[in-house]
């Protein structure tokens, strides 16, 4: 069978980050799309921070723990772990169920916003909330083109303790950014209000306009542009939150993907 796939996985690269590391799946292929033809290479950059029992969670909020139920290594045919989780770990998607009482569960949001084009935004020079200034910058100085996914970088280097003092999202963003077709707001911080929120106003926004949410993202070396996010919660029916494993894969727009126009690939 000849390959039609635009795509073949040539080799994989490990990039240092948040302990685990970002994977890199370079590839090659013909893209034929936004008018790029020719070779490129994608990489495929895991924004995931590791879990385990020292992963910072919430204070007060339940840490993740493990037990061995089935041990290979004493006389059982496999082995298996019984987990403990707060679901708000690592990167994850908040569910409207999070904030309000009659909001939709995790296992029933839609899952679109949670894959496509994503612009990253550097915000680590920003004070307080992440707002709209440094996203108009941003989106002008690359051409004017805002996809429907923005993921915001707060942190020049991710935390691996608890950190009181993350930044929240606007309300005021989220407005600008779903009155301009965006479907998902992610941030590196813990959550889209501060800490000593009472009134949750980031979260109520994006969900009076069906933002969909995603927090702790470990965005290390990751450049500012165009991307796209693939970063899926699991279908849990009743809770308000699931972890995700969020990756970002380059395009031939994305910074450093080296393009060699004209030349056939095989
Ligand atoms: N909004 C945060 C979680 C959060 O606010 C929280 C988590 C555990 C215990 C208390 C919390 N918030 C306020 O009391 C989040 O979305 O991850
Ligand atoms: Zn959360």
């Amino acid at each position: 069978m000849p390959n039609t796939s635009n795509y073949q996985t040539v080799e994989i690269d490990t990039v240092d980050c948040c302990d685990e590391g970002v994977w890199m799946f370079p590839r090659i292929g013909r893209h034929t799309g936004d008018g790029h033809t020719g070779d490129w290479r994608a990489r495929l950059i895991d924004i995931s921070p590791p879990i385990s029992e020292s992963t910072p969670v919430w204070p007060g909020d339940t840490a993740f723990t493990r037990a061995v139920t089935s041990d290979l290594g004493g006389s059982d045919a496999v082995t298996i772990n019984r987990i403990t989780t707060t679901p708000h770990i690592g990167a994850h998607a908040d569910a409207p169920a999070h904030t309000r009482i009659d909001g939709a569960t995790i296992g029933s949001v839609p899952l679109e916003p949670y894959l496509g084009e994503a612009l990253v935004v550097d915000m680590t020079g920003v004070d307080g909330a992440a707002c709209i200034r440094p996203v108009e910058e941003t989106v002008e100085r690359l051409g004017g083109h805002l996809p429907q996914r923005l993921i915001l970088r707060t942190y020049p280097k991710y935390p691996r303790e608890w950190d009181n003092d993350f930044a929240g999202v606007s309300p005021e963003l989220t407005h600008w950014f779903a009155d301009r077709g965006g479907v998902l707001i992610g941030i590196d911080g813990a959550s889209f209000d501060p800490m000593d929120s009472k009134t949750m106003d980031g979260h109520h926004a994006a969900s009076d306009r069906s933002v969909a949410i995603l927090e702790g993202l470990c965005l290390d070396d990751v450049d500012e542009g165009y991307y796209e996010l693939i970063a899926l919660p699991l279908k849990f029916l009743d809770l308000d939150a699931s972890p995700v494993r969020a990756v970002l894969r380059t395009l031939p727009s994305s910074p450093s993907t080296p393009t060699h126009a004209g030349e056939e690939s095989s």
